[in-house]
């Protein structure tokens, strides 16, 4: 569990602004952040990477003080066990893909993390590279790899994948799912996107003026804010129902399940391990067969 509780004064924008946070995160979790621009969503995870100081704070993980003011403890960044991933992408631009990954390694670390990471992100045709040669996707993906070498507990993601198309981003959400799951990290994500929101996280929190403004469930987000459009998501079907007088398929979409209303031909036509598309405007849900 992390518990945090972070006080700091902002100058935004429209004049002083207080940065005022209590949040718990489970461990294992992947919460996401949502909140306009200059509600200050980056300031969070600088504040919790140690990349700045609040006026007042606390952040207990597990059993380890990161920070309490009230005891003038803060913990430097490389001392506490995170990973950073933001949009730009900041690899060494001197170094090989390799060179980049052994960089991040801390005094005396085995490279054996090294083979890890780069089997899980598939970077073995890459290695010799230099961050010139790769796209924003690839060096989004060595940033990633980079990010969890010293085997943090906590990765912080800001707008990672928003400087990439819409193909490199779902590649790169299941790259990012995949890590979450296989080093069992704690990850918060910063994302406007609420279909990646929906796809990747256990929980959302809004930021609004600093404060958290309506915790809520992905589904919920993302049901509130289709109504401007419609949503193609990918997914697989888990299972087919009968559900009151009608039918529902449950569609697994990340980590996500959405139930979806089901006609009687959808359930002849298809069936667990399916890969479907579900459409979703603002009133309706509609499977298509992948
Ligand atoms: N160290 C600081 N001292 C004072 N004010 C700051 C500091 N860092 C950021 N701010 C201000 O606090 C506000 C919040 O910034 P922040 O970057 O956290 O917002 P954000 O929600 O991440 O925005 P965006 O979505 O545009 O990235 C901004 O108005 C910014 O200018």
């Amino acid at each position: 569990m992390i518990q945090t509780s972070l006080r700091k004064a902002l100058h935004a924008a429209t004049g002083p602004m207080t940065l005022d946070i209590q949040l718990d995160i489970l461990t294992g979790e992947f919460l996401a952040i949502t909140g306009a621009s200059g509600s200050g969503k980056t300031t969070l995870l600088r504040l919790m990477a140690g990349l700045e100081k609040p006026e007042e704070g606390r952040i207990l993980v597990d059993d380890t003080v990161w920070l309490d003011s009230a005891r003038g403890i803060q913990l430097p960044i490389q001392e506490r066990k995170v990973g950073l991933v933001f949009q730009e992408y900041a690899l060494f631009p001197n170094m090989t893909v390799r060179e980049n990954l052994e960089y991040g390694l801390g005094k005396g670390q085995s490279k054996v993390i090294i083979d890890e990471l780069i089997g899980i992100t598939e970077l073995e045709q890459l290695l010799g590279r230099y961050p010139a040669k790769l796209s924003g996707g690839q060096q989004q993906r060595v940033a990633l790899a980079r990010a969890l070498v010293r085997r943090p507990k906590l990765l912080l993601l800001d707008e990672p994948l928003s400087a990439l198309d819409n193909r490199m981003r779902e590649r790169l959400q299941n790259y990012i799912l995949k890590v979450h799951q296989a080093f069992s990290l704690t990850t918060l994500l910063v994302s406007h996107d609420h279909r990646e929101i929906f796809k990747l996280a256990d929980r959302v929190i809004s930021l609004r003026q600093g404060k958290i403004s309506q915790p809520d469930l992905p589904e919920t987000v993302r049901y509130a804010n289709v109504s401007d459009g419609t949503f193609r998501l990918s997914g697989e079907v888990l299972q087919l129902e009968e559900a009151g007088s009608g039918f529902s398929v449950s569609v697994l979409i990340g980590t996500n399940v959405l139930r979806v209303p089901a006609t009687m031909e959808d359930l002849r036509r298809l069936q667990p391990g399916d890969r479907v598309e579900v459409l979703v405007d603002a009133q309706h849900a509609m499977l298509i067969k992948a």
